[in-house]
């Protein structure tokens, strides 16, 4: 296990500059408790073939390796976080009062198993699973919700979103916003980011400043949060994001970093949009990948500070590429659609994370391959494709920006 002891500084004040340093979760086993009983709840619309999806997600740690990107791995990082066994017991027992077990004999019973691990790192990966009723055989209970629950074989949830590490938690310049999340079962993956944060040694040493909090009352999720350059962030109001957690991120960073306008994009509560990264990202320094169906009804609200301690908003009524020339000082944005002026290829490929590009660099893109109307023009614009292999992967609802925290993007 490569352990990272040296100081391991955030800086991540742009979505294209070289890409250095990133976190990602290998899909585990939390993928094979997915059954049909849990799959709307833990927000899948299929079951991916677990060593199809790891083998999909090897290839894109490799082609992000072989582009110079240091890759880490989030259950190795929190194995080395929880080292000392006070913390390890801390962390437990918070997991555990957000797994949805009553104190009693199935806690006490989870618990002793989870700290007769060895191997801390196997731990976290069981904690990432979840349990299901035989692994932990206690008797039946006889409580109202025993017996409501009694066909649900699992004790304990899984949490399959875990790959999808761009959420529970999100590098903004040199700190993070610890999010707390819209749904219960991606709330329990904001455990793993406060530990990390506290505790592993390369972070606590620089002490992490935090944005938002994962005790916070309304949601935000990583997804909708675009670090657009150093000066200016964009933030979905979405399925995911309230509108009062961006007034509260904003007052947060204009407080403590150099951040001086956030660009809040509204687009509508959807499953198929959760978060503003499936319908809009950066590729290029001038260039925004963009999923058409949202143009019609986005509105765009800038917040900046109003010079008293306080906030300012203004709806922006420009078109969309005026506002961005705007706030981050460009000649000519240009927007490339995904799948075209076809609707129905749009729909399908925004559907499979075809909007959803991580940039290595300016003009230089990992996407999946299946995207292809939408591949073909982002390359007849000049950009630079790494296509991988998503056909598992994408039944999680995610593409490669949704798999990818940075850690560290060059100045
Ligand atoms: N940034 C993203 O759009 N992440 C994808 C999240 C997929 C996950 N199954 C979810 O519904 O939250």
């Amino acid at each position: 296990m490569m352990l990272q002891r040296q100081e391991m500084p955030i800086q991540v004040f742009s979505e294209i500059s070289r890409l250095k340093r990133v976190i990602l979760h290998r899909p585990g086993k939390e993928l094979e408790n997915l059954i049909p009983m849990n799959l709307e709840r833990l927000l899948f619309d299929d079951i991916p073939y677990l060593e199809a999806a790891q083998a999909e997600h090897d290839a894109f740690a490799r082609v992000l390796n072989e582009n110079d990107v240091e890759v880490l791995y989030l259950e190795q990082l929190v194995a080395q976080a929880i080292d000392d066994a006070q913390v390890k017991e801390a962390f437990i027992d918070e997991w555990l009062s957000e797994s949805g077990l009553e104190p009693g004999s199935h806690y006490a019973k989870v618990k002793e198993y989870l700290m007769a691990y060895e191997d801390t790192f196997e731990m976290v990966l069981k904690t990432m699973a979840g349990f299901t009723k035989a692994e932990i055989k206690v008797p039946h209970g006889n409580t109202l919700l025993d017996n409501i629950n009694k066909d649900y074989p699992l004790l304990i949830d899984p949490m399959p979103s875990l790959y999808f590490t761009r959420d529970p938690f999100a590098t903004i310049g040199n700190g993070v916003a610890l999010n707390y999340m819209y749904s219960e079962t991606r709330n329990r993956e904001t455990i793993y980011g406060k530990y990390l944060f506290e505790h592993h040694p390369a972070f606590n040493n620089q002490k992490v400043p935090l944005y938002y909090f994962r005790n916070e009352s309304t949601y935000i999720e990583g997804g909708d949060i675009l670090v657009l350059s150093k000066d200016v962030l964009g933030i979905g109001i979405s399925q995911r994001t309230d509108a009062r957690s961006i007034e509260k991120i904003a007052r947060n960073v204009f407080k403590d970093t150099s951040y001086q306008q956030v660009l809040a994009f509204m687009i509508g509560s959807n499953r198929k949009f959760m978060h503003l990264d499936t319908v809009f990202t950066m590729i290029d320094h001038d260039k925004f990948l963009i999923h058409p169906e949202i143009e019609d009804y986005l509105k765009v609200f800038a917040i900046t500070e109003d010079g008293r301690g306080g906030i300012r908003l203004e709806e922006k009524m420009e078109s969309l590429e005026h506002i961005l020339e705007e706030a981050l000082k460009l000649e000519n944005v240009q927007l490339i659609r995904c799948g075209g002026d076809d609707p129905v290829v749009s729909a399908r490929e925004q559907w499979n994370d075809g909007a959803n590009a991580l940039a290595l660099a300016p003009g230089e893109l990992i996407v999946y391959d299946r995207n292809i109307v939408t591949n073909q023009l982002l390359e007849d614009a000049g950009i630079k494709l790494h296509k991988i292999k998503g056909s598992e992967l994408v039944r999680g609802r995610g593409g490669p920006r949704c798999m990818s925290m940075p850690i560290y993007r060059e100045r």
